[in-house]
């Protein structure tokens, strides 16, 4: 007999179903994995592609089959969007160009992807009075205050200039030519229309900026189950060369600090705000973990020291190299300096807190990219290349 869940506020959980729009990426896959192992509820998994959420779908003898439906469409022109959201109680909105690289060379994509693309979901959502929950980035806070003071000045250690509070941080961008601040200006825009739309319309809607979060299945490893001259987000670069043991790029240094979140703690996070509507509606979230952060450069020494453990191979003499951002990323890159989330909000709404150390997230993940990679890498690494 299966036990009644029961919400923060001790009241019953029914289930729901959920259009999930994105629902093979990324954080897709593991909130599919969460919502069919953990809870009664149905999801309308959304998306081009479904080889990441394969497991979730076949064979019809798993225990969730029937709550889990893929629907092959892009939702830049597909007339079957506004029906599915009508059928859901929620939508979750994931759909994005979210990798830097393409930031400033694929900047028109970005815009449409982050933000045009984007207004149709919220429209039927909000026509249809269903739930929204839209996925931003911390990317709209840009760079910290911190980072426009004197070297010297004393208010660099005051976290007032630093921590990133979603209802009081300013959302600092570099100029128009640095196009890498496409996405996060389209994703402020679209957080400000999704804002409106709950203002005017009385939209019910949730803003999640996530905080760097890593874990399996996040993006592809280069020549293997993504392009060959494809530039992945930094856990799969860095994976990457592990892999083929070559020096990580640092670029410009690695002098950048970033906080990085296991993906399942963090999916614990956005269930608490699923299946706690009238604690998570009205609210934007910093979803993070303060505790785990590093530079660049210190999280590719921490990858190195731990694919050591896990694969068993010595470390190179020289494992990193540094490059520059325009090498790596070509013209108008820029980067944000520091990203630590503020957690007042999310631990008052949700109660919610990380749990998961930076080693010990890495030492899971490198053995997935391991147990997943190795193999396939070595085989491409001894076959000729087509002359
Ligand atoms: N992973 C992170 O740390 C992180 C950090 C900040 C923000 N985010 C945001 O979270 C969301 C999900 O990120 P992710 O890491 O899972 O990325 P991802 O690239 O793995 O997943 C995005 C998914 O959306 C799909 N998609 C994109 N455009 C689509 C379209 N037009 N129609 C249908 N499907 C489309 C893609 O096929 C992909 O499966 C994004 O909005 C991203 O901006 C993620
Ligand atoms: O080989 C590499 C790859 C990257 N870097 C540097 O690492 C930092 C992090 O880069 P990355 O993981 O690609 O992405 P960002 O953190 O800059 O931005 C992402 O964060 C959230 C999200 O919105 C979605 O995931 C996205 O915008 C950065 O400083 C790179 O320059 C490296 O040195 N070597």
């Amino acid at each position: 007999m299966a036990t009644t869940r029961m919400d923060l506020d001790g009241r019953p959980i029914k289930p729901i179903t959920i259009c999930m729009i994105g629902a093979g990426g990324f954080i897709g896959s593991h909130l599919c994995e969460k919502l069919m192992s953990e809870t009664p509820h149905k999801v309308l998994a959304l998306d081009v592609y479904n080889d990441k959420i394969k497991h979730l779908l076949e064979p019809d003898s798993l225990p969730w089959a029937g709550r889990i439906q893929f629907h092959r469409l892009n939702i830049k022109h597909d007339s079957r969007l506004e029906g599915l959201i009508k059928m859901a109680d929620l939508t979750i909105n994931l759909a994005a160009i979210c990798t830097p690289a393409d930031y400033n060379t694929r900047p028109l994509d970005t815009i449409y992807s982050n933000f045009i693309d984007a207004l149709p979901v919220v429209k039927y959502c909000s026509e249809n009075n269903k739930r929204l929950i839209h996925f931003s980035t911390c990317e709209v806070y840009g760079k910290t205050i911190q980072s426009f003071l004197p070297k010297d000045s004393p208010l660099r250690q005051d976290p007032a200039y630093y921590v990133l509070k979603e209802d009081t941080s300013p959302c600092i961008f570099g100029s128009i030519e640095k196009q890498r601040w496409s996405y996060a200006c389209a994703k402020q825009l679209i957080e400000r229309l999704v804002y409106a739309e709950g203002a005017e319309n009385g939209l019910e809607f949730t803003i999640v900026r996530p905080f760097n979060w890593i874990g399996p299945r996040m993006d592809f490893i280069p020549g293997i189950d993504g392009p060959s001259e494809g530039v992945p987000r930094v856990l799969a670069c860095f994976s990457n060369n592990l892999l083929r043991r070559e020096p990580l790029k640092l670029v410009d240094g690695g002098q950048s600090q970033r906080t990085f979140v296991y993906i399942k703690d963090a999916i614990d996070a956005v269930l608490l705000m699923i299946e706690n509507p009238d604690r998570a509606n009205g609210h934007i979230f910093n979803v993070g973990n303060p505790n785990n952060e590093v530079t660049v450069r210190q999280l590719a020494e921490m990858m190195t020291k731990v694919y050591t453990k896990v694969s068993g191979e010595p470390a190179l003499e020289s494992p990193t190299i540094d490059v520059s951002s325009k090498e790596f990323y070509g013209e108008g890159y820029d980067d944000s300096d520091k990203r630590i989330p503020d957690m007042t909000i999310i631990n008052k709404q949700l109660g919610w807190n990380p749990k998961t150390s930076l080693w010990d997230l890495l030492d899971s993940t490198l053995t997935y990219q391991h147990r997943t990679y190795a193999e396939a890498i070595r085989k491409a690494m001894v076959k000729p290349t087509a002359s």
